[in-house]
């Protein structure tokens, strides 16, 4: 094994990995202002729009040379998660402010 690659190559993740991260965080954010726009935990999940959601990563997967293998069950993951925190954010929010 050529070590000196493999180090560059595994350098090159580790900013790939932050640049990912960064990109979820920028998600994350507007995730939790759209659940400000959300009228009660059972309104976080949008099954349609996750659908829609996606069928744009296989699309862009495919144009992009991404493995859908990898792509749809990241994208599933992340979709699910952001749902079940808007969860949270709006049944905490309720108990603060139950005019809302
Ligand atoms: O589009 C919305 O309604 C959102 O709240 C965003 C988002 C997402 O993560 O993209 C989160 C929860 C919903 O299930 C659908 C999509």
């Amino acid at each position: 094994m050529n070590t000196t690659e493999l180090e560059a190559r595994r350098a090159r993740i580790d900013r790939i990995d932050s640049a990912l991260v960064r990109l979820v965080a920028a998600r994350q954010r507007q995730v939790a202002v759209i659940a400000t726009l959300k009228t009660g935990p059972d309104s976080a999940r949008d099954p349609v729009r996750i659908a829609a959601i996606l069928t744009r990563v296989q699309s862009a997967a495919r144009r992009c040379g991404l493995d859908e293998a990898i792509a749809i069950p990241v994208w599933r993951e992340l979709l699910e998660r952001s749902a079940e925190s808007q969860k949270t954010l709006i049944a905490c929010a309720e108990k603060t402010d139950p005019s809302t």
